[in-house]
């Protein structure tokens, strides 16, 4: 039996036991040479075997072997097995390496899949950091020793009425959203079986007090700096007279103080109201900037206001998994909006006010080609359009009628850029906008100290305006809260406006406490405005 036409792995192996063999070749039928198998792969160090050949029988005996070869003795056995050793060991270190390539080949794959997972939300991992759509908490250890957590264990821990009541008796959250009205009437019905005595809040009191022989700088409650006498109006500054045929507006836009959008107890906000809920509509077109449809309002003498339209019945709330940034905007809540920050004497917010519209007169009417083409009647033969705009702009979120009539906000139109510039901050308690990221606010408990080193908050208003405007962000539940803006001609000294406050109001019953964290990071309050709140 040759080794000849054997593969090379094999052939050493043929040599060893070829001599035992020997005896049953004799005996063995020859087989054709087409059924044995060839390889024609030969390893590097051997000659060439001869492939395919001529056709004739490749079986062989001992006797045309080489010389050499039949020579060999007990030596020679020796040699081979070594030889077969070493080609084993040979093939023992190659497959060694094999695996130690595909283990880490297969280490580093699983590791992307697995960040991959992370990130995209792909769910192969089990979400073993964070369900895809629960709420983003803050990062601290509750237990530890932080403004926030002192704060919240000293003061947070009184029976909270307004705690988020899920609708019926057990605690299983129901699928369906409880709407306002059904939550206020089963809360009514609990408080009134228990009469409740009116807080004072004397220990918040005592605890914020500024103590004697405490400077300023390091007090809790801080008096408002500004002066009374620095406080001039847009009109003091750009050396601007009223005309005669002034619109109310106009006589409104003039009038807007250093420190406040008008006085207390303002007539002019109260004619403004009545005017934008009731003067007829001339033209209506779409207004750019935002993610949200809102409609530009001309009235015939000049007059302009920002109309939001009703997306949704407004006792509809947010919805359970929906983030703040996936809430769609209320109407209503711009218009509750700027009746509590009155109350609460910012006075930063445009004067809005209620209104029902006939899509029909006083919107399809009087509308420019762009919108008009978003116009269709649905299937209920309500009218709806839906504009264009850069989110909520498409059929599936278009506003409509009933079937034509339309309730929306109007709020007073800030005077032009162009005449009185305003500039555009980022607020420096920005949330992430993402629903599994957070911002770095959330996850650093003395942020405050590096917004304090900063201009414009390291002096002056700022920082206690932006602690004002938390407040008024926590009693309406906004936690879209992204930018603010501030009128140029009045320098950093200026208070801030209280603009787009469409997605408060949409859980009433939950206090979103993370609104409240530049108070509760930085520990300061504006003396006015901790008044207003406990008396
Ligand atoms: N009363 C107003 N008069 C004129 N312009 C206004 C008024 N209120 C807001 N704006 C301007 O319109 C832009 C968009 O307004 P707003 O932020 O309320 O819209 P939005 O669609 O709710 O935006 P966002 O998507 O940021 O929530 C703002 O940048 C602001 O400068
Ligand atoms: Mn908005």
């Amino acid at each position: 039996m040759s080794y000849r036409g054997q593969s090379w792995r094999t052939a050493p192996l043929t040599r060893v036991f070829a001599a035992a063999a020997e005896a049953r070749v004799h005996e063995t039928p020859v087989r054709p040479a087409r059924r044995l198998k060839v390889k024609c792969s030969p390893p590097p160090e051997e000659p060439k075997p001869r492939c395919g050949g001529s056709g004739a029988t490749e079986a062989t005996t001992e006797s045309q072997l080489p010389p050499a070869e039949r020579l060999r003795g007990p030596s020679t056995d020796h040699g081979l097995r070594m030889e077969v050793m070493a080609s084993l060991f040979k093939r023992f270190v190659r497959m060694k390496e094999r695996l130690v390539i595909g283990l880490a080949a297969f280490t580093i794959a699983f590791t992307i899949l697995i960040v991959m997972d992370l990130q995209l939300d792909l769910g192969y991992s089990g979400h073993h950091l964070l369900p895809s759509h629960g709420r983003l908490k803050m990062a601290e250890d509750p237990q530890r020793d932080t403004v926030y957590n002192n704060f919240r264990r000293k003061f947070l821990q009184r029976l909270n009425t307004s705690k988020e009541i899920i609708s019926g008796s057990g605690s299983e959250p129901t699928s369906v959203t409880p709407t306002a009205v059904e939550i206020a009437k089963n809360s009514r019905l609990r408080t009134t079986s228990s009469s409740h005595s009116h807080d004072d809040f004397a220990d918040l009191r005592e605890y914020v007090e500024l103590a004697e022989g405490v400077a300023v700088e390091s007090s809790i409650v801080r008096p408002s700096a500004e002066s009374s006498e620095d406080n001039p109006t847009i009109a003091e500054v750009k050396h601007l007279k009223l005309g005669s045929n002034s619109t109310l507006l106009e006589k409104f836009h003039l009038q807007i103080r250093r420190q406040e959008l008008y006085p207390k107890g303002s007539q002019l906000v109260e004619d403004l109201l009545h005017f934008m809920a009731i003067q007829p509509i001339y033209h209506a077109s779409e207004k750019s900037g935002g993610t949200q449809l809102k409609l530009v309002i001309d009235y015939t003498n000049k007059m302009q206001a920002l109309f939001k339209p009703m997306r949704f019945p407004r006792e509809q709330q947010t919805l359970p998994n929906h983030f703040y940034f996936t809430d769609y905007e209320r109407h209503n809540a711009e218009i509750a909006a700027f009746h509590l920050d009155r109350l609460l004497g910012f006075r930063r917010c445009m004067p809005v006010t209620g209104r029902l519209l006939n899509m029909t007169t006083e919107i399809y009417q009087v509308t420019d080609s762009d919108i008009l083409k978003t116009f269709f009647v649905s299937p209920a033969g309500n009218l709806c359009f839906h504009g264009k705009c850069s989110y909520y702009c498409d059929t599936g979120h278009a506003i409509c009628g009933s079937p034509d009539t339309l309730e929306g906000s109007f709020a007073a139109f800030l005077p032009s850029k162009s005449a009185i510039p305003r500039k555009v901050w980022r607020h420096p308690w920005r949330r992430s906008y993402h629903k599994r990221l957070k911002a770095q606010w959330e996850t650093e408990s003395d942020y405050c100290n590096l917004v304090k080193e900063l201009p414009p908050y390291n002096e002056g208003r700022r920082l206690l305006d932006i602690i004002d405007m938390s407040i008024f962000d926590f009693l309406t539940g906004n936690m879209d809260r992204h930018h603010y803006e501030t009128f140029k001609i009045f320098g950093n000294e200026t208070f801030t406006l209280h603009l787009d406050n469409g997605r408060g109001f949409g859980k009433p019953f939950h206090d979103e406490i993370s609104c409240l964290s530049p108070l509760l990071q930085c520990c300061i309050i504006r003396q006015t405005t901790l008044d207003t709140l406990l008396t």
